[in-house]
């Protein structure tokens, strides 16, 4: 009997969970014999669970390099899996663990069961999977191919209805996706790159993220995100990671912004890590780190997937105005969605999304019944329109989630709180600002004073007349400098006498205001002075 084996080395990151799940549903983990046992990974949706006392603190999971063998439609299946993959013990494979390679065996002379088999075992991924949105992420600098992607999560599949934003929005943007991947051919007909570039961009917790899983969630796609924060991703770790992804996925570029840092920013990276008051900003690396990611190589990664058909690429960014124009030219964004914060509209709807579904029509309390409806809108009422994103609305919420009627009493008071909060902040925001720009003008100046004593100091040494610490702009310039001193000559000063002395002003200083930027020194005058003091 003909043995067919297939090593799906490089099919590992996408076949391992279907060939796992596969067995989980057919019980062959039952069967095995081997096990090692780990402490509980909640992330292991597999492994043998034991119906019995105990904590359910340990998972007993199949051992490696031992076979498991069962019958599949009459035929005899062998599936072996070995830790690593080739020979690299350190990498994790999706979901953080060890990674491994899953070989399968079929005794068969027919080549198509071997395909059948795959193909059963994608079709029930594809079943299982479907009330999740897989979502892998690069939040590890590892390199490899497959190995890019270092964590898998499941989320819940978010219906499109629970993200709430202007009308027609989130329509719009399935209509779009949608019409896409079913003209692939179109593209190829017109002679057209199949690609399609969506930015999101607005205010932290305004829901872009939201929309984007929702959407996958709708299309059946799966999600590649990485962060141009995280500080080990260059352009080439970017370059691999988005050329691994498959088609009919979404790669997702988050806070793309943070490849070009303001220059607020770079100052505040410049004047330490410390953060007042122990917050972090948004959009701000707490690493200090500027994004190794180039403007040429983020664009290069953007044609290249766009280049590969099938694939949706996003870009979410909180600062829209920091981005290069570049980027955002069609053909690489094609469509820009823009996030506010909250409208009263979108206070009312998430108020219903909270306490319509599972409280009663009516809430009853003190004698008054009000429907939830008329709550949503007294709710909104004590919202001020684009204040708060829907994050914080809905953290607000949360505090209340059993209780409408408390939400709609508490609103004006939590309002009020948040706004003065906020104020307060904006106070300390301001001073900070302020010092930052204190702290680096007082640095130029230093540095510049730094010059120019250095550079006083090699005049001196050169004429032999002055002593080390003499300013220019004050004896250079040929004014006098004491009593008694005739114009046109140059003395020095010891720099004691200068520490003590402030020197005199020349008339380049004097012109500079004190917020103004000090003047580049006139070297070129300079020099022309000395050669002429030297021929003297
Ligand atoms: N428009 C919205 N509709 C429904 N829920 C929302 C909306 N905006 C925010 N939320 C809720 O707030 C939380 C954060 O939302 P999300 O991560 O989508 O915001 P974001 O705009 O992507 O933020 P960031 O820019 O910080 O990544 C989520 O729990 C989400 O449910």
């Amino acid at each position: 009997m003909d043995r067919l084996i297939l090593g799906l080395y490089i099919l590992l990151v996408q076949i391992t969970p279907l060939i796992v799940i596969f067995q989980t549903q057919e019980n062959v983990w039952r069967r095995s014999r081997d096990f090692r046992v780990n402490a509980k990974n909640s992330q292991r949706k597999w492994g043998i669970q034991l119906e019995q006392e105990g904590d359910g603190n340990a998972e007993y999971v199949p051992t490696y390099d031992m076979p498991q063998i069962f019958r599949w439609k009459g035929y005899w299946v062998e599936v072996k899996r070995s830790r690593g993959a080739g020979g690299r013990q350190s990498n994790r494979e999706p979901g953080g663990q060890a990674s491994s390679t899953i070989f399968i065996s079929i005794y068969t002379l027919n080549m198509k069961v071997l395909h059948s088999f795959v193909e059963e075992t994608r079709a029930r991924y594809k079943e299982v999977s479907k009330p999740n949105v897989t979502v892998h992420m690069a939040d590890m600098p590892t390199y490899g191919p497959g190995f890019l992607w270092s964590q898998t999560k499941h989320k819940a599949r978010r219906p499109l209805s629970s993200v709430i934003l202007d009308e027609g929005v989130v329509e719009s943007l399935v209509k779009d996706a949608q019409e896409f991947i079913n003209t692939e051919q179109w593209y190829v007909e017109a002679g057209i790159p199949h690609r399609r570039g969506y930015l999101l961009y607005g205010p932290p917790g305004t829901g872009k993220t939201s929309t984007i899983y929702a959407l996958a969630g709708e299309l059946g796609f799966e999600i590649y995100a990485l962060s141009l924060s995280s500080g080990f991703v260059d352009d080439s770790f970017l370059q691999k990671a988005a050329s691994s992804v498959p088609k009919h996925s979404i790669l997702l570029i988050e806070d793309i912004d943070c490849a070009f840092p303001s220059r607020e920013e770079t100052d505040e990276l410049e004047s330490g890590p410390n953060q007042p008051y122990g917050m972090v900003r948004p959009g701000l690396r707490v690493t200090g780190q500027r994004s190794a990611v180039t403007l040429s190589g983020l664009l290069n990664v953007i044609d290249g997937v766009a280049s590969e058909e099938g694939k949706l690429f996003f870009a979410t960014t909180n600062y829209l105005d920091r981005l290069d124009p570049a980027l955002l030219r069609p053909g690489r964004i094609d469509m820009k969605i823009q996030y506010k914060f909250s409208t009263k509209a979108q206070a009312a709807a998430l108020f219903m999304r909270f306490f319509a579904r599972d409280a009663p029509a009516n809430s009853e309390k003190n004698g008054i019944t009000h429907s939830i409806a008329h709550l949503a809108t007294q709710f909104a009422a004590h919202i001020p329109e684009h204040e708060f994103s829907t994050a914080e609305l809905q953290g607000f919420l949360l505090s209340c989630k059993k209780d409408p009627l408390g939400a709609v009493g508490c609103a004006e008071v939590w309002v009020a709180a948040e706004l003065r909060d906020r104020h307060d902040q904006k106070v300390r925001e301001e001073k900070r600002k302020v010092e930052i720009r204190e702290k680096r003008q007082d640095r130029e100046r230093k540095q510049m004073e730094g010059a120019v004593a250095t550079f006083g100091g090699i005049v001196s040494g050169g004429l032999g007349k002055m002593v080390s610490g003499a300013r220019v702009g004050g004896p250079v310039v040929g004014m006098p400098t004491g009593p008694g001193e005739p114009p046109g000559r140059v003395t020095g000063r010891s720099l004691p006498d200068v520490a003590r002395t402030p020197p005199t002003p020349s008339p380049a200083y004097e012109a500079v205001g004190d917020n103004e930027q000090l003047p580049v020194l006139p070297l070129a005058e300079l020099s022309k002075d000395l050669v002429a003091l030297q021929s003297e």
